[in-house]
């Protein structure tokens, strides 16, 4: 039977990492295109959406794209779509300063994958979330914010975490099973 063929445009080699090896045992060549495209401000949906129609444009093709999210209770689920930024701008440790005075540490890791059948079609939405709360920083510095999000019921940040670990309960593991049931309900 022949495999589906999908295209994933990022330019972060941990996400591609972790995608391959979740996809490891699926019915899916995947092949990569390092590209940073560039994201409009909006709800994490809406930032999904639209890096992915532009992302099929460049390619002028089908494709997959991801969009993570990193979401605090207290602030109403920012920064959301702009982790990348407060953390760069912020650090690890400035992210824990950041909610020093709220009542809540509480927050959820969002993963939203956006496939595009090619240009000028309309993206399908998949996401998948993982809860937990905002600490001090443990575990390896390797992957973004993994050392200061520990995910509920484990005591474990995402940096104590093996990478089989962290793959099998993810909010990348959890929005990619739901892209897998997509392509088995779509057959090549
Ligand atoms: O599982 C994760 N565990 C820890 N940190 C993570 C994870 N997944 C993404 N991250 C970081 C990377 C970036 O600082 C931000 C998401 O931003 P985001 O725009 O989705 O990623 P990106 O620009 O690095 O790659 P892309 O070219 O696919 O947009 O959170
Ligand atoms: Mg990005």
């Amino acid at each position: 039977m022949p495999s589906h063929q999908l295209t994933f445009v990022t330019g972060n080699r941990m996400k591609l990492q972790e995608v391959r090896a979740i996809l490891e045992n699926a019915d899916v060549d995947l092949t990569s295109q390092d590209l940073d495209v560039p994201e409009l401000q909006g709800s994490t949906e809406e930032v999904a959406r639209e890096k992915c129609r532009r992302a099929a444009e460049l390619l002028q093709g089908p494709c997959i794209t991801e969009d993570t999210a990193l979401c605090f209770e207290a602030l109403n689920g920012l920064p959301g779509p702009y982790i990348k930024h407060f953390l760069k701008g912020l650090g690890l440790d400035g992210l824990n300063t950041l909610l020093q005075g709220f009542p809540t540490t509480k927050a959820w890791a969002l993963c939203t994958f956006a496939y595009s059948a090619g240009p000028g079609t309309e993206p399908i939405i998949f996401e998948g979330r993982v809860d937990g709360k905002i600490v001090p920083q443990r575990g390896a510095e390797v992957f973004g914010w993994n050392p200061i999000f520990e995910v509920e019921g484990t005591g474990k940040t995402f940096a104590e975490m093996s990478e089989e670990e962290k793959n099998s309960c993810s909010h990348r593991y959890r929005a990619l099973e739901k892209v897998l049931a997509f392509l088995r309900e779509h057959k090549p």
